[in-house]
């Protein structure tokens, strides 16, 4: 069966391979490029009248993309100027071929040139950014930004990278980018993401098989599908038995995560605690079940598969040797917050139950310091390291398989970046883990989840909602 790779996410190197697969399975490189001209000025017209339209084009094939805009939208009656970077005799190839087809003049990248447009399409650079924006094309793009009208970006909003996201020299923001094929990661790698303002992939004849063939191993997250539904047969012990270790100071972490862990389906959650905050969680949720034993008896019990640790911990000596001896155990572990903190250094070893790290930026930078390169790169890194699924968090969060598999999350709101936030996601995370979903899975889905508890929340949203949120995201999910 045809596997569904629409959610894949291409580099550059894959999208130059797929287009080359296809020019050598018989469709040429022309055809390829009236498809993708059609597809941008298709999106253009069915958004904005004719209008004075300003088209960039510059000196590769993404300036070869802006000549086919040009010629149809000319041919609808739309009123057209081209600047063009570089020499229209120094084109190659199929930006030649379509130059050639532009009868009219084109003028020099300046400034100036921008001054009476009404719309502009950026096709300068795509695919082939290899260098800072500057000179000129630095100054002709920030006349555009300036000129305040609609830009619609060919495949990306030139000077962002399409692998990593980041901007080389400068980047123009551009109200739509229209893309080929798949998106690629830097479409929704920040900053990248906000420059590309709507992302629209569009189809120019690239067979699914040659995306199968490449086998992308980054997607754009998607895993409403993995959702554990609970059994009309099943009972409490089937949905997974969660421990949470419970913060002594930071209470507040461990409920969190704890409330978050039922909603999601876990059968039951255990939180242990020691001394003063024993009590506390004794006489708080009534749903929790509260434990002062050792940790290790409260762990004999096979069904208690999963244990959650960092939320609230606090950093200790005591602590520490806890973390360790629970990455001895054959127990699922998710690793957040302090617990983090303390592996710094740590030497990884293959452990026989699963194992989900939860860092954001500041907590990753402890335990990977010599990891170098884009957040999506860093994180597979990460995952090869230590041989756990790593989830990265941000506004750009990216969940990595230490089979080198990753994923961006592209759910939630700016509202998520509040105290807490992070401990209900870890919570999130051991509720469908405990229920037998692998790391990556919890952590794809987990990390779903929260960013749509966050959207359906809006405005003024507090970690205490989330879990309130969780029950109105969770029926919106097909069964
Ligand atoms: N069949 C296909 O392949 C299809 C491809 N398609 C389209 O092709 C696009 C990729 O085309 P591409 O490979 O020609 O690269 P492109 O983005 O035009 O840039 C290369 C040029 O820019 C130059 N340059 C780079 N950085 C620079 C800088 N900072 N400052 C100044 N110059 C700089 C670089 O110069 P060089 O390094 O060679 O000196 C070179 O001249 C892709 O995004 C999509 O739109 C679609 O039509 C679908 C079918
Ligand atoms: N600007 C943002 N947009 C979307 N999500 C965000 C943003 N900032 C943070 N988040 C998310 O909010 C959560 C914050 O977690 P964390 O930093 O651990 O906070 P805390 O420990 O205070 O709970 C993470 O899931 C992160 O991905
Ligand atoms: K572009």
């Amino acid at each position: 069966m045809a596997k569904n790779t629409k959610n894949h996410l291409l580099s550059v190197a894959q999208m130059y391979e797929a287009d080359q697969r296809t020019i050598e399975s018989g469709i040429s490189g022309i055809r390829l490029m009236e498809a993708a001209g059609s597809a941008i000025a298709r999106e253009i017209t069915t958004r904005w009248s004719p209008r004075k339209t300003v088209i960039l084009c510059g000196p590769g094939n993404n300036g070869g993309d802006g000549f086919v805009v040009a010629r149809l939208l000319h041919n609808k009656g739309w009123y057209v100027r081209i600047l063009l970077l570089g020499e229209r005799d120094n084109l190659k190839g199929d930006a030649k071929t379509n130059a050639d087809r532009w009868p009219f003049e084109t003028q020099p990248f300046s400034p100036d040139g921008i001054k009476d447009a009404d719309l502009i399409v950026d096709a300068v650079f795509g695919a082939g950014l290899v260098r800072d924006v500057d000179g000129i094309v630095a100054l002709t793009l920030k006349a555009a930004q300036q000129q305040n009208v609609p830009i619609i970006a060919v495949d990306m909003p030139s000077g962002v990278d399409g692998d990593s996201g980041q901007i080389l020299g400068m980047a123009i923001q551009a109200d739509i980018t229209v893309t080929f094929c798949r998106a690629k990661t830097g479409h929704y790698l920040l900053p990248g993401r906000t420059l590309c303002g709507d992302v629209i992939v569009a189809d120019i004849g690239i067979q699914d098989p040659i995306i199968e063939q490449i086998a992308p191993e980054n997607t754009k997250n998607a895993p409403a599908h993995l959702f554990p539904w609970p059994k009309t047969e099943g009972h409490k012990f089937d949905r997974g038995h969660g421990v949470i270790v419970g913060g002594q100071q930071m209470t507040g972490a461990t409920r969190l995560a704890a409330l978050c862990a039922r909603r999601v389906g876990a059968g039951l959650i255990t939180i242990a605690a020691r001394g003063t905050a024993y009590m506390v969680y004794r006489t708080c949720e009534p749903g929790n079940l509260v434990s002062n034993d050792n940790l290790n008896e409260i762990l004999a019990d096979p069904r208690k598969n999963t244990v959650l640790i960092g939320p609230g911990l606090g950093i200790g000596e005591g602590r520490k040797a806890l973390v360790k001896d629970l990455l001895n155990t054959d127990k699922n572990l998710i690793l957040d917050a302090d617990a983090l903190t303390m592996l710094a250094g740590h030497n990884w070893q293959n452990r026989a139950g699963e194992t989900l790290l939860t860092p954001h930026e500041g907590e990753f930078k402890r335990l990977f310091p010599d990891i170098t390169g884009s957040k999506l790169e860093r994180a597979r890194q990460a995952a090869h390291q230590s041989k756990a699924t790593v989830l990265l968090k941000g506004p750009d969060t990216v969940i990595a398989a230490p089979d080198g598999r990753c994923t961006i999350n592209t759910t939630g709101t700016p509202w998520l970046a509040t105290a807490g936030s992070g401990d209900s996601l870890a919570g999130i995370c051991l509720g469908l883990i405990c229920q037998g979903l692998n790391s990556y899975d919890g952590a794809c889905l987990g990390t779903w989840l929260h960013g749509k508890c966050a959207e359906t929340g809006g405005v003024g949203l507090i970690s205490e909602d989330i879990s309130t949120l969780l029950p109105e995201v969770l029926k919106t999910l097909q069964k």
